[in-house]
């Protein structure tokens, strides 16, 4: 496990998603998007799905991060232990869970997941989405593996920082106890390389990289704008 951590210690991780209703919402489109991003250095793979996750894991020699988006509530991100245990199931090496303090579907609390799925995957490691400082406190004592700044702007705690929420950042990796990952709205080189300087673990980029409806708005907009 220590080997796995460390082959993404100062690393970049690209995260290959598309959201239903798009082009590129098939997985193997996914799986030549994940390796053309290995191609590029990505030291590992952040993706959804367990389609997408079992062709990927085969596709590619790197770490994958995996989970599955379920349903409308606020809790998504692998909602429920049962989610979970069908993640580690498709080969990925860290499964990225809610890491949130809401209620969950299956009302188990963080805590009680992680030691569920920890009895039946030990050798899985989780990565705990968070919104917010008090998230990553919990989730520590929960017992998870890694941080990921993931739903910072998203889960209503914190505001939707144009970049990454850098305040975040600061705060969760100044606990000093975990690796943390840097993840959302890392939209440039410059900035994935400040979440390194800052602390962070590994710095996850995805819509930046793996996006084109997006990059392309954002080209489209700075053009109509003169
Ligand atoms: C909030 C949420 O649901 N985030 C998701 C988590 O897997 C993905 O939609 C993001 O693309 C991913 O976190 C990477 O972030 P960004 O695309 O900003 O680089």
């Amino acid at each position: 496990m220590t080997s796995l951590l460390d082959s993404l210690k100062g690393k970049l991780i690209v995260s290959c998603q598309a959201y239903p209703g798009e082009p590129m919402l098939d997985p193997r489109t996914m799986t030549q998007i994940a390796q053309a991003a290995v191609a590029g250095g990505a030291a590992g793979i952040r993706a959804k799905g367990l389609e997408d996750l079992r062709s990927i894991s085969h596709a590619v020699d790197v770490p994958v991060i995996g989970l599955v988006k379920v349903g409308k509530s606020d809790v998504y991100i692998t909602p429920t232990l049962h989610d979970a245990f069908q993640v580690a199931e498709t080969g990925c090496q860290i499964v990225a869970i809610d890491g949130t303090r809401r209620v969950r579907p299956d009302e188990r609390t963080l805590a009680e997941t992680v030691s569920e799925f920890k009895e039946r995957y030990p050798d899985t490691l989780v990565m705990a989405d968070c919104g917010s400082l008090d998230d990553a406190v919990a989730a520590v004592e929960a017992g998870v593996d890694i941080l990921g700044t993931t739903l910072a702007g998203y889960s209503g705690e914190r505001p939707k920082t144009e970049g990454p929420d850098w305040e975040v950042v600061d705060q969760i990796v100044a606990l000093g106890s975990l690796p943390v990952f840097v993840e959302g709205r890392v939209h440039t080189p410059a900035q994935a390389a400040e979440a390194i300087r800052r602390g962070a673990w590994a710095v996850v980029v995805g819509t930046a990289i793996t996006h084109p409806t997006s990059i392309t708005g954002w080209f489209a907009d700075a053009v109509a704008a003169g």
